[in-house]
């Protein structure tokens, strides 16, 4: 059903008397366990599914709008588990990242102590996503239902206008991936509305520099954010930790990248059924899979540690050459992947988005263009073209599809 109707739906049970629900908001298949929501009615409404309802008994809080016990369909996860996030993960390996209520009000508290106040929040992100749910969370913390974008059909700017009109509250508030962010660029009437807004968090995947200086330019109040389900969501604004999060950088030498650490009160208690999983090994911390540098304080991640290619014995972060590949004319979007190769071990390839109408860029004008702006190890040797990059979640593009395609 689309959200739309959904959400005139919500808004006529909103006036039903209230009473809390408990929601199912993944698959049970996942051994990491589904993630449960506990939300007002009017909210569950909007997320409709195959999944039941379990009526929870009233407490002190029967109307409410935190979050509290989760329950797999009546089996307890833990005492103070609120919310078990499922999470892909790149390796894809399911888990269920587990919050408490204390780390989901760290960090929808730090949020709005950075963004200048509770207010209301458009939700244009699939609401099982972290960041789609982040967006409920706070919207309800802030005593206000979220405003919905109908996703049924794939992200429609033209959307926008209505939506921000619609939206209470004297803070506004929305979060994009840099894929929705580039879309609703093109058309105007989408970029007034956002710039209308109070900050529009832009994350899940880097955001190239090109994209964010025209969303800049155009005037958005972007606000590019860094996390995953196991921080609760953005941790870091723009290169800065939230109030109460802590970043380290582990096995850097100086300026050289190292593995990003997080630490802090957003982060989740650790994977169900997962104890002894690596990741959460050292208490209060949770090591990603990202590489980064902190410079100043600030931090800047450089690429992921596990798509890394290693290319005649040297080591090539395929985001890097997509930064630079992001700058060439003629390229709207890009992934860059290691395939195998015979001599190289793995060869690094670069698959194009070109740009509507533009030239197809080919191998001799990505070989020229990065001449002089990567390292020749790190140049592409081969240029493919797509219309649109496979994703495995918002904004996040599926190199292993790629790879099975190009290799
Ligand atoms: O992709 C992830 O794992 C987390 C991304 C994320 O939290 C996010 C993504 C887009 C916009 C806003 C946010 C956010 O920080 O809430």
């Amino acid at each position: 059903m689309a959200l739309r109707r959904r959400a005139a739906r919500a808004a006529r049970s909103a006036r039903e008397p209230g009473g809390t629900v408990l929601r199912v908001l993944q698959p049970l298949e996942l051994p990491a366990g589904p993630a449960v929501l506990e939300a007002r009615r009017d909210l569950l409404a909007l997320l409709d599914g195959d999944a039941a309802y379990l009526p929870l008994p009233a407490g002190d809080d029967a109307e409410t709008q935190r979050l509290s016990h989760a329950l797999a369909l009546g089996e307890p996860i833990d005492d103070d588990a609120a919310l078990v996030v499922s999470t892909s993960g790149t390796t894809g390996t399911p888990k269920g990242a587990v919050h408490t209520a204390a780390s989901l009000r760290a960090s929808a508290t730090a949020t709005a102590d950075v963004l200048g106040g509770p207010g209301s929040w458009l939700l244009a992100l699939p609401p099982h996503h972290i960041a789609g749910l982040q967006v409920m969370l706070r919207s309800l913390a802030a005593g206000h239902d979220p405003v919905v974008l109908d996703l049924a059909a794939g992200f429609d700017p033209s959307a926008l206008p209505g939506l921000v009109a619609a939206m209470p509250g004297d803070r506004r508030y929305t979060s994009l991936v840099p894929t929705q962010l580039r879309k609703a660029l093109d058309v105007p009437a989408a970029v007034a509305a956002l710039g209308r807004l109070d900050a529009v968090l832009v994350g899940g995947a880097a955001t190239p520099p090109a994209l964010l200086a025209r969303a800049l330019d155009a005037g958005l109040p972007i606000v590019r954010t860094y996390g995953m389900s196991e921080t609760a969501g953005g941790c870091v604004y723009d290169g800065v930790p939230l109030p109460g999060a802590t970043v380290r950088i582990d096995g850097s030498g100086g300026a050289e990248p190292g593995r990003v650490v997080l630490g802090g009160a957003t982060l989740a208690r650790g994977y169900r059924n997962m104890p002894e999983h690596p990741a959460f090994a050292e208490p209060g911390w949770f090591r990603t899979d990202d590489l980064g540098v902190l410079d100043d304080g600030v931090l800047r991640i450089v690429g992921r540690a596990d798509e890394s290619i290693t290319t005649g014995g040297l080591t090539v972060v395929p985001q890097v050459v997509e930064t630079v590949l992001g700058e060439m004319p003629g390229v709207a979007d890009c992934a860059v992947l290691g395939v195998p190769d015979e001599r190289l071990g793995e060869k690094v390839i670069a698959v194009i988005v070109p740009v509507a109408g533009a030239r197809r860029p080919g191998l001799d004008d990505v070989r020229e263009f990065v001449s002089d702006r990567l390292d020749r190890y790190a140049a592409p040797r081969a240029v493919f073209t797509v219309g649109e990059l496979p994703l495995r979640g918002p904004g996040k593009v599926n190199r292993r599809a790629l790879r099975e395609r190009f290799a």
